[in-house]
This record gives structure tokens, C-alpha cells and sequence, in this order.
């Protein structure tokens, strides 16, 4: 046994005193948006050095009015509407995560967890397609959330991926995870993303393991 899930929640213990109420996320969301849409400009702008290197220092003195008041620890959890928990700087959809896709996912009345997005060029592995590591990630994640939906959470202990084609960005693209079974402590499950012609670009199957303490 690794003592994961006590580690676990006593870092939940912790960082749940730390919550947002909904008008400070809703600000912060905000705030994460632009720094994603900067994030693509840095990427993209064609400006010449003086106008990089001035932007680096208001950029830095924008750190530094953001740094005047710091948490310990990031804001880890907050409760949807739905009464659902929420990572809010999850790396994958977190609201709060300015490197986090924009990837929010939806349980289905069947358990099915799925989710719509569109990934632009910061995510790009092979030129025109998406990193097989940000699969991987996003895939984890929303298999993850199948498993809590199914009342059976757990941590990753395995995660098999085939990347049956290139995954393309600036499209959109549908992801979807279900539970096929559980076994004891072990919840196993199927995902898959799928492109704009329908065609499945990347399977995943994932065993969790919820831990015992
Ligand atoms: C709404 C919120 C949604 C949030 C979604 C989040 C999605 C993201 C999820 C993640 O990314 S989690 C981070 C990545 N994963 C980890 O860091 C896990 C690290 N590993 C562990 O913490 C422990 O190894 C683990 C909790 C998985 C298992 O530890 P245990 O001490 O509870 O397991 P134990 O050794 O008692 O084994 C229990 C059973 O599982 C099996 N098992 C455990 N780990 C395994 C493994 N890695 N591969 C294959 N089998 C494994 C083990 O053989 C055994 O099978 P049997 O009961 O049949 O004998």
C-alpha cells in the first residue's frame, strides 16, 4: 500500500479552507482566459524585439501586482452547480489553470463522460496534429471523471493508450469515457476521442484503483 489516499486527503483537508466563493472564479476564470489568449500570441506575434522586450517587462510587472497577495497553495476544489467537485486548477479544463485546454466535461444521463473542444496550437505535437501527450492527459482526466461518476473514484494505475490516427487542432473534437466494470477497488474503463469525419483518432482504456488508505 503507498498511503495515497491519506496523502490525499490531507492535502484536500488543507486547501479546502483556501475556496473561492463563485464571484472570485468567475473573476479569476477571466483573468486565466487572457492569459491563454497571451499565452497564443507569444506563439503566433511576428512584433519586432523592442516590442517583445517591452511587453516582457509590463508582463513581469503584471506578475509582480499578482504576487502582492499569495495562497499557499493553489485553490484546489470548489462545488459546481450540479454539486459536483471541481479541480479549479486542474491542467485539464481548470478554470483557474491558464495552461489547462479548455476542455469541460459532461456527465450523460448513462454514466458517459464527455466533453467538446477545440485545442488550438499550443498543444501541438506533430505539425498540424495534437501532442499524444495532451491525449493522454485529457483522456486520463476524462476517464477519471467516468470512474467518480460511476461512485467509483480512484487513482490511475494503468492507462493504455492506441493513437489509431493524428489528432488535428483548431477543429472540433468530441471525447468520450464510460465505465466497462469494476472489479473489488479496481473500476476499468473505455475512452476514445473522436474527430470532425467521426473517425475515433485515439483509444484509451484505464484501470483506477481507489486506495485503501
Ligand atoms: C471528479 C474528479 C475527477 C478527477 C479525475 C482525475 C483524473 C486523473 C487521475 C490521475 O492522473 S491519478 C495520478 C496518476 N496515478 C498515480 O499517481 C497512481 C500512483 N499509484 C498509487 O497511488 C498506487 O499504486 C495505487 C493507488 C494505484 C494502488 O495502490 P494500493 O496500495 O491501493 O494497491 P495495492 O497494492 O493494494 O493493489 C490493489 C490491487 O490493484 C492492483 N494494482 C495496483 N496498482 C496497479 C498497477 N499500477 N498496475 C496493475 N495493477 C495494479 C494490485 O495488483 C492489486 O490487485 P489484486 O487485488 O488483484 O491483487
Amino acid at each position: 500500500m503507498t498511503g495515497a489516499g491519506a496523502a490525499m486527503r490531507r492535502v484536500l483537508e488543507s486547501r479546502e479552507r483556501a475556496s473561492l466563493n463563485g464571484e472570485q472564479v468567475a473573476a479569476l476564470a477571466e483573468l486565466a482566459q487572457r492569459v491563454r489568449e497571451l499565452n497564443e500570441a507569444v506563439v503566433h506575434t511576428e512584433v519586432g524585439a523592442d516590442e517583445v522586450a517591452a511587453i516582457r517587462d509590463e508582463v513581469a510587472a503584471l506578475t509582480a501586482r499578482l504576487s502582492a497577495a499569495r495562497r499557499e497553495h493553489p485553490p484546489l476544489v470548489g462545488v459546481g452547480e450540479d454539486g459536483t467537485v471541481r479541480h479549479l486548477a486542474s491542467p485539464v479544463g481548470g478554470v483557474l489553470n491558464p495552461i489547462a485546454p479548455p476542455v469541460a466535461i459532461v456527465v450523460q444521463p448513462d454514466g458517459t463522460a464527455r466533453a467538446e473542444f477545440t485545442l488550438n496550437v499550443l498543444y501541438e505535437g506533430p505539425p498540424g496534429f495534437v501532442h499524444g501527450g495532451v491525449s493522454a492527459m485529457i483522456l486520463d482526466q476524462l476517464l477519471g471523471v467516468a470512474a467518480s461518476a460511476n461512485g467509483t473514484p480512484g487513482m490511475t494505475a494503468t492507462l493504455d493508450l492506441r493513437y489509431r490516427r493524428p489528432t488535428p487542432h483548431g477543429v472540433p473534437l468530441v471525447a468520450e469515457a464510460k465505465v466497462d466494470r469494476t472489479e473489488g477497488r479496481k473500476t476499468f474503463v473505455d475512452a476514445r476521442i473522436i474527430g470532425p469525419d467521426g473517425r475515433t483518432t485515439v483509444e484509451a482504456t484505464a484501470m483506477f484503483v481507489m486506495p485503501l488508505r
